[in-house]
């Protein structure tokens, strides 16, 4: 199925490179990996086994060539690898794989990126093999969240992208969404969900059927070191929205203070979510997340991350899993 780009009305149908520079324009399953029982983590060599209270039981996907070091049994998957190496050669198979899937049963792949950390940890990706095996021009490539600045911006995340990522591969660049960086964050939010509405309208986006939100194939999102994802920080109010699609800030407790953001309605319809979460500046909002201890505080950001009908796959290294080791005493 062949979709149109979206049309003229789409004020950011082109981008051109944030840069001087022209653009150029798992599954290899675990070795039938040994799950334990829900609620323990399992190590290859010498077993290990704590709670996760709280934690749902279901089935988990495992997909690594390097195999992880433990893998946590559940919904969320949680796979923690021995290094943000291992991990990102992990993440660039799982997404080329989703890629496949995608792009074989309906001819197009919905891919939502996040800026931060995020983007190194896709460097695998483009490079051999998936630079020239992935089916790039079936992709069409979103935000969850976005900081008001021009794109050529440090802080941007359309700029972090392009450098780090999309001027690697042949995405066409009327597939890749941008905000419009000349409008104010609330008028460059309005735009992004008039985007998505058309997308929905020409067939590109899907909505989910059961939340009337659109249902991206693949979300994939970093985490901050107070569990934020997105632009949806801890104790704030946007936390709660649950009409628009896009909306935004203009107080981010992380500069700069102006941002757009997906909102958890559209997260939460996602059909697969990544989300990667490395090094020891994590550990405390891991440990706070996966609900090893009891604690009375509002849910993190991060823990409101409940897929109505998708699969959520933790990719953690062991930096970031270290206050659940400690303490579980390993
Ligand atoms: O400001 C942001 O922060 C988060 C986390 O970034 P990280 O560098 O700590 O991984 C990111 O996911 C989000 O997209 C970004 O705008």
């Amino acid at each position: 199925m062949a979709f149109a780009t979206h049309s003229l009305s789409c004020r950011f149908r082109f981008l051109p490179p944030p840069t001087s520079k022209l653009s150029k324009t798992l599954r290899s399953e675990f070795p039938q990996y040994s799950f334990f029982p829900s609620g323990k983590i399992s190590y290859p060599a010498s077993f290990i086994s704590f709670r996760l209270s709280g934690r749902p039981s279901g089935s988990s996907m495992a997909y690594s060539s390097t195999p992880p070091t433990a893998v946590v049994k559940g919904d969320p998957g949680i796979l923690v690898f021995g290094s943000e190496e291992e991990l990102s050669v992990s993440l660039a198979k799982h997404t080329a794989d989703l890629s496949e899937k995608f792009c074989r049963e309906r001819g197009a792949f919905t891919v939502v990126i996040s800026g931060g950390s995020l983007v190194k940890s896709l460097r695998k990706l483009v490079e051999s093999p998936y630079v020239d095996s992935v089916n790039w021009e079936k992709w069409h490539v979103f935000w969850v969240d976005e900081r008001v600045v021009p794109k050529d911006h440090p802080d941007s995340n359309y700029k972090s992208a392009y450098d780090g990522f999309l001027s690697k591969v042949q995405i066409p660049t009327g597939q890749v969404y941008a905000i419009n960086d000349s409008l104010s964050a609330e008028g460059a939010a309005a735009d992004y969900e008039t985007c998505l509405k058309h997308l929905v309208s020409t067939g590109a986006l899907q909505l989910s059927p059961s939340t009337g939100f659109p249902k991206f194939d693949l979300m994939l999102l970093g985490m901050g070191p107070d569990g934020h994802i997105a632009s949806l920080f801890p104790g704030h109010p946007l936390l709660g929205e649950n009409e628009r699609w896009v909306t935004f800030l203009e107080n981010s407790p992380k500069p700069p203070p102006q941002r757009t953001t997906f909102t958890f309605p559209v997260i939460n319809s996602s059909s697969h979510i990544s989300l990667v979460v490395t090094g020891a500046g994590k550990a405390d909002a891991v440990h706070q997340a996966l609900g090893y201890s009891k604690t009375s505080s509002p849910l993190l950001p991060v823990q409101m991350i409940k897929l109505e009908d998708g699969e959520l796959t933790w990719f953690t290294d062991k930096a970031a899993v270290s206050k659940l080791q400690e303490k579980a005493g390993l």
